[in-house]
């Protein structure tokens, strides 16, 4: 049953005194979107690197199609693809010239070339765009170019650093269906996005890094299950009262909406506890409502709150 084409055993990585990675582990199946996420500077990047033959461990392994990321990085680097910051994108070819330039690189014969060019142009929503040069193209277009670009030596696995950072919302959506598609096909793709929303949306397996370990891991449900059923959101008038709620109620504060964010299990029991400690101190919440758990909960609770190791894996 299990069928993992990436799996990373006890992996480290310091650089100088910093610990990056501090023993992660992890599997991912072949055809699974794969998310991992962690705070900036959690060494997610660092993982992808590893992973994709860049950089060597300091210990532990990562293997890819059963190989050595680092001991058969030539036979790995056959099997992967790096996308993210157009590095492969030619601004001054035209959309179809940089897919046939790719092409050549990686000595496809000239009619695979053709076929592939005109199969991933339409694919990727291109057609109309494919005889100007990329200079011109929109932040989404070079996206998908690039990501183009990526799959045409017909990778196992490609590895997607923030695929939609500084799209608009619309070449988000766009972006996500392309995504599926991709995993729809069998590829295997390794992702990492600061939007939870995104992870949500996609990965059928999430795993967070913190403190250089990987602290959860498994599907967006189980996830949010960890975290208790319903979240009670109370939104204040003033920070002043913000504030003084969470020190006698506890919980998460959006400072941003002023919203005290608290688990709750018994909903009407918790409800009018809560109430009632906040009518004795005067300061009702201009807004009150009940929500599901959401994947921002589950990192801010874990990120924010938990000491490391407290958090059982899911
Ligand atoms: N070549 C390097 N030399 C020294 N420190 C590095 C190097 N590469 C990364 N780091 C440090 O390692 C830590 C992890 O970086 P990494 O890029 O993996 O994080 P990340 O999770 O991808 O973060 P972000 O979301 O900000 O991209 C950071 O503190 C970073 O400064």
């Amino acid at each position: 049953m299990n069928d993992s084409i990436i799996s990373v055993k006890d992996l480290k990585k310091s650089y100088g005194s910093q610990k990056v990675l501090d023993g992660i582990n992890f599997e991912v199946e072949r055809g699974q979107i794969f998310a991992l996420l962690g705070e900036n500077g959690a060494g997610k990047t660092t993982t992808i690197r590893i992973l994709s033959t860049l950089i060597r461990p300091d210990e532990g392994i990562a293997m890819i199609d059963g190989l050595d990321t680092y001991r058969e990085a030539n036979s790995v680097k056959k099997r992967i693809s790096l996308t993210g910051q157009y590095a492969t994108v030619d601004e001054l070819l035209t959309g179809e010239e940089n897919l046939q330039m790719m092409g050549r690189l990686n000595h496809l014969n000239r009619s695979t070339v053709k076929k592939r060019t005109a199969t991933l142009l339409k694919q990727f929503d291109l057609l109309e765009a494919a005889k100007k040069q990329a200079k011109s193209y929109s932040g989404g277009m070079r996206r998908r170019l690039d990501i183009a670009l990526s799959l045409l030596a017909n990778p196992k696995v490609i590895f997607l650093d923030e695929p939609t950072t500084g799209l608009d919302p619309r070449s988000r959506l766009n972006m996500w269906i392309l995504i599926k598609e991709l995993a729809s096909n069998g590829i295997t793709i390794f992702l990492t996005t600061q939007y939870l929303e995104e992870a949500d949306q996609l990965a059928d397996k999430i795993a967070l890094i913190h403190n250089g370990k990987i602290v959860v891991e498994g599907t967006a449900e189980e996830l949010k299950r960890m975290i208790g059923e319903e979240k009670l959101v109370l939104q204040f008038q003033s920070e002043a009262n913000l504030i003084k709620a969470h020190n006698l109620l506890d919980g998460q504060t959006d400072h941003e909406s002023k919203c005290l964010i608290l688990t709750v299990k018994d909903t009407t029991e918790d409800l009018r506890n809560t109430l009632n400690t906040l009518h004795e101190q005067d300061m009702m919440p201009i807004d009150i409502y009940f929500r599901k758990p959401t994947l921002e909960d589950v990192f801010m609770e874990i990120t924010s709150h938990k000491p490391e190791g407290e958090v059982k894996y899911g």
